[in-house]
């Protein structure tokens, strides 16, 4: 592996930054909280009370008193004073006797350990435990009162991508109504006037727009994201203008694909500059998706992604991920990863090189043999691509970044 040349990959790096300094997050609402998976926190999520709110049984069994347990080894045998099951308030343990105890019920005030069901010879009435006090600890499969957090505390920090897993814990801490920041309102627009619709019979010198079904399938990814409209729109600078008029009321952002590079067919640095928009930066050392450009229009952020496929994938990727999130309001979640690839070659680039990956059940990565950044075969069989330094080769690792 050769090393990379830092300050051209750090050339993306500022020009995500340069323009991320002039977004501000979007407004927060309250929303029920049973709607909020997929959102971002507004507030940081705290705890309203202990997790566990009371010591509880960690397993189904007997909850007895340490004390009484046989210290020789021999069986204890104790009646059978109640059941303690979850959703119950907590009963008292008579002296010299066992509750059973079903896991999650709340340990019974004076017992101070419980003994699996496994471990016990049960009848109607009575447990005999066939443990001896050494195989037994205080508090043994006893979930302690805010061992996992105290009434107060924060659970989540705000700008939280509300997962899955997070709902675990909005559901459990939240109140009805949760803090969270509004979807992101995204117009896709797709310029060429050799676009047609998904199904239409094609002339030769036509495609079908892939890009904006791309754009489409991948905001849809993201629920913190509404793609409030997308439509295509002919090469000509008037009709660039009128849709980024009409476009940037509605919109946070505004994806725009195709029309950026040199040809007398690209009107969208134009069409920006004529509305008074503010281009921050227009061209970067990356391949696929040199042309890229990027500004902000009316407060809109406008992206101007090259036209073909792959460039627009991987530059809607790499610098559209983390400006929308910056929108969004969370501090770039989604991270590149480092990756080993299983196989490389030696070839390398004097500017960032995103090559297409399919990940391997081995965990590393190979790389997708393709035609390009109009390979949109390629492009379909890959799961994301790495990024090569410039100057750089080798297995890496390099970060990985996943659609
Ligand atoms: N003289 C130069 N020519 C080009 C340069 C350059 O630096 N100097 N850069 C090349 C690079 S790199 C790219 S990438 C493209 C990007 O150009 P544009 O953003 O202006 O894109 P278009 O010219 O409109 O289209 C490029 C290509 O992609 C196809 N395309 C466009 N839109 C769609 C769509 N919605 N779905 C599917 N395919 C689409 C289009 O038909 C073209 O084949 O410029 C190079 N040229
Ligand atoms: O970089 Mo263009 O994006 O090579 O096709």
């Amino acid at each position: 592996m050769t090393h990379p040349d830092l300050p051209l990959l750090n050339a993306v790096q500022a020009a995500i930054e340069k323009m991320a300094g002039h977004l501000s997050p979007v407004e927060t609402e309250n929303i029920p909280t049973q709607l909020a998976a997929g959102r971002f926190l507004g507030d940081a999520l705290l705890a309203d009370r202990d997790s566990p709110a009371l010591d509880v049984s960690a397993m189904d069994g007997y909850a007895i008193r340490h004390e009484e347990l046989s210290e020789s080894g021999d069986p204890t045998s104790l009646p059978i004073a109640a059941v303690a099951a979850a959703g119950s308030a907590p009963v008292a343990l008579p002296p010299q006797q066992a509750i059973q105890i079903f896991t999650g019920a709340a340990v019974p005030f004076g017992a101070d350990c419980v003994v699996r069901r496994e471990d016990t010879i049960e009848t109607s009435r009575d447990v005999t435990i066939q443990l001896a006090a050494s195989q037994v600890r205080l508090g043994h499969n006893i979930r302690r009162q805010g061992e996992n957090t105290q009434a107060g505390e924060q659970v989540l920090p705000a700008g939280s991508l509300l997962s899955p897993a997070a709902m675990s814990a909005a559901a459990s801490f939240g109140s009805r109504l949760l803090n969270v920041r509004r979807r992101l309102r995204v117009v896709v627009l797709n310029t060429g006037d050799e676009l047609s619709e998904t199904g239409d019979t094609v002339a030769a010198w036509q495609i079908r727009d892939s890009n904006g079904p791309f754009l489409e399938a991948w905001l849809n990814t993201k629920p913190w994201i509404e793609m409030v409209d997308r439509r295509r729109v002919k090469d000509t600078l008037p009709e660039v203008v009128e849709a980024l008029v009409a476009a940037s009321p509605m919109a946070d952002a505004i994806l725009l694909t195709g029309g950026v590079s040199m040809g007398d067919t690209d009107h969208v640095p134009d069409a920006i500059r004529q509305l008074g928009g503010e281009i921050h930066f227009h061209r970067l050392p990356i391949r696929p998706g040199k042309p890229v450009l990027g500004a902000i229009l009316n407060n809109t952020l406008l992206l101007g992604l090259p036209g073909n496929p792959v460039s627009v994938a991987v530059t809607a990727r790499v610098i559209g991920q983390p400006l929308l999130e910056r929108l969004g309001g969370t501090e770039a979640y989604s991270e590149p990863r480092p990756l080993l690839l299983k196989s490389a070659d030696d070839k390398t680039l004097p500017l960032n090189w995103y090559r297409l990956v399919r990940l391997t059940p081995q965990g590393s990565a190979e790389l997708v043999a393709g035609r390009g950044s109009g390979d949109l075969v390629s492009l379909a069989h890959s799961h994301g691509f790495v990024e090569v330094p410039p100057g750089a080769s080798g297995t890496g690792p390099w970060n990985f970044y996943a659609w």
